[in-house]
């Protein structure tokens, strides 16, 4: 990952006077969906590319040590490896940029990393995930307890009461409270965007979240009804970019549930490029949160080297 945001001080002046205008917002989603992605062997490096920044997530109630360590695996090796060579990038260490896990799975992910002699990062949910409705203290023993597991990364889910509710200072001073917890593990904080009415408070819950000291700001638990849609991560881009032009910190932007397709990751691509620029198409700036996107995203490049689509359990997946 890169250098850390900081964090600002609350600047509540600023999370106040934004308006976002959803027409705008709404054209220039249509827009982007609208431009042409790459094809061909320039459409597989791009595929290549999205791999490297999924944060391939299992999150269910039935986890259990061996999903985990078969989840593990296929971070390490994402791809077939036949299908990396006829591409001759076999030896280019293409591997997912992490694997996210429920807390109390993070140490099961360090040993099965561990054994394969791997440093690939653990993430893991924390603060009362999906929902946030626990007590403030338990959320924070949560992010310390996976911390102490293991996790370098930590997803924390917004109070979305306080966002609801605009009350913005005890948001900020949660986050604050979430940071400082988090330690040196790098800390994404998830929005929950389909539970905040609209694209303004979408906005003010970006700022108050990076002002707050967050490394990445999250769309979505992948357990809401909406997550990950294209008008909100422009919303939550321009954030981003104004609070960089403003503090000169470079934040992190994750979208997260129901990414399921490699069409969808080429138009996520596209949107980062696009809205944020290529400084965001790396791993330590731009994550995918997916359980299911790098099936079809080998699918594809399996049709780009063969010329055939694979049936599904010609390709093993996690
Ligand atoms: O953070 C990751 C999301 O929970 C994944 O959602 P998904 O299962 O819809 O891909």
């Amino acid at each position: 990952m890169s250098a850390r945001n900081p964090g600002t001080n609350l600047d509540l002046q600023w999370v106040m006077k934004v308006r976002v205008n959803t027409q705008s917002v709404l054209k220039r989603a249509q827009n982007i969906q609208g431009l042409k992605t790459p094809k061909k062997q320039w459409q597989a490096a791009w595929l290549l590319k999205a791999v490297t920044c999924i944060d391939l997530t299992t999150l269910a109630g039935d986890d259990t040590p061996s999903n985990v360590h078969r989840l593990c695996l296929k971070a390490l090796q994402p791809i077939r490896y036949d299908l990396l060579k006829s591409m001759d990038m076999h030896d280019k260490g293409i591997t997912t940029a992490a694997v996210c896990v429920y807390p109390a799975r993070v140490a099961d992910a360090v040993k099965s990393l561990k054994a394969a002699n791997s440093s690939l990062p653990v993430a893991s949910v924390a603060t009362g995930f999906p929902a946030g409705q626990t007590l403030l203290e338990t959320r924070l023993q949560e992010v310390r307890l996976a911390v102490a597991d293991g996790a370098t990364e930590i997803d924390i889910v917004i109070n979305r009461m306080l966002a609801i509710t605009g009350q913005w200072e005890a948001l900020y001073d949660e986050i604050c409270q979430f940071r400082a917890a988090c330690g040196d593990a790098h800390m994404k904080t998830i929005l929950a965007v389909g539970e905040l009415s609209t694209f303004t408070a979408v906005y003010r819950a970006s700022l108050v979240a990076m002002m707050a000291g967050s490394d990445f700001i999250k769309t979505s638990t992948g357990k809401e009804s909406v997550n990950a849609t294209y008008p909100i991560a422009i919303v939550m881009a321009r954030a981003i970019r104004d609070y960089y032009l403003s503090t000169g910190h470079k934040v992190g932007f994750k979208p997260a549930g129901g990414i399921r397709t490699a069409q969808e990751a080429l138009v996520w691509l596209t949107l980062i490029k696009e809205e944020l620029g290529d400084d965001w198409l790396h791993p330590h700036l731009f994550r995918f949160g997916a359980s299911s996107l790098l099936a079809d995203i080998e699918r594809q490049i399996y049709h780009h080297v063969t010329g055939q689509y694979a049936a599904y359990h010609e390709l093993p997946m996690a």
